[in-house]
């Protein structure tokens, strides 16, 4: 790993997702928190993109503003070329909270839910097309159940299969595994990125974790403390599941580590400019 960004797709190819110059901030009386300064990156279609920085950096705040819920004080982000103004049906977010799905509909009608309000199918057909997604998560044997009956594990399987079954533009994740226990955590990182091979959906990740980053992700913006500036983009194609325990992998974690956390003076490293 040599810390250049390699685009998943030619130059030629237009991102999927243009994150340009974007500042973010949460304005109160008397009072201006700034979250993010001047971030940019972009982000191609089947891309499993990273947004990895320490806690209050920005992280959720930027997802939240793909998602369309927090509008850029500076700067722009496009998506599919077109400015994002507000939230839609192409991108969807699976939270870290267990208690993201209501609990009075079935784990089947959770799943459907969704896709039958924003009109995309009809009732019959959101249905199917929840047991198709509770099958790839695994679930189908408790399509009917509550989600009060289910696992914390269990529970994200749930919503990670209602956002697939939108079949968004970008699935958003915003710490999705953080609550979860170290075996259950890790099972949960395997079978998104079964998911993915099956489906090469785009996904942008939040997490402070950067053993999670180099294992879910195939590219990283790491992201300065707070206010949260992109500090360097890196390419992290070649790890996977298997290669946690390697000499190599903890170096590639060290070296992040230190691009994080140490001092740099001057201007972001990021090889966007
Ligand atoms: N609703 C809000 N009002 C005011 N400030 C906020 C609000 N939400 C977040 N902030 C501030 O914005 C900054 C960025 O927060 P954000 O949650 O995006 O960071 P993060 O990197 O996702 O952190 P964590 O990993 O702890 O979730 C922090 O200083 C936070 O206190």
């Amino acid at each position: 790993m040599d810390g250049k960004s390699t685009a998943s797709a030619s130059s030629k190819t237009p991102p999927l997702l243009s994150v340009a110059g974007v500042t973010l901030e949460y304005v109160a009386p008397g009072r201006t928190v700034r979250a993010t300064q001047n971030v940019s990156f972009d982000v191609w279609e089947a891309d499993r993109f990273i947004l990895l920085g320490a806690s209050g950096c920005g992280k959720s705040t930027l997802l939240k503003a793909v998602a369309g819920f927090v509008a850029p004080s500076e700067g722009e982000i496009l998506l599919d070329g077109r400015p994002v103004n507000g939230p839609g049906p192409d991108r969807v977010v699976v939270f870290q909270e267990f208690d993201q799905l209501p609990p009075w509909k079935t784990v089947r009608e959770n799943v459907a839910f969704p896709v039958r309000v924003s009109g995309r199918l009809g009732r019959n057909e959101a249905l199917e097309r929840a047991d198709h997604y509770l099958e790839k998560v695994g679930l189908s044997r408790f399509a009917e159940a509550y989600p009060n009956a289910l696992s914390g594990g269990m529970k994200q399987r749930v919503a990670i299969a209602r956002a697939l079954a939108m079949e968004p533009r970008v699935l958003l994740m915003d710490e999705p595994f953080a609550a979860l226990d170290a075996l259950t955590r890790r099972k949960m990182q395997e079978e998104l990125l079964a998911l993915w091979e099956d489906a090469r959906f785009t996904l942008l990740f939040v997490t402070h974790s950067i053993e999670e980053a180099l294992i879910v992700g195939n590219r990283i913006a790491l992201l300065s403390p707070h206010p949260g500036r992109m500090r360097a983009e890196i390419n992290s194609h070649e790890w996977d599941l298997k290669s946690g325990g390697s000499t190599e992998f903890q170096a590639a974690a060290s070296r992040i580590h230190r691009l994080l956390f140490e001092e740099v003076p001057g201007a972001a490293e990021s090889d966007h400019d």
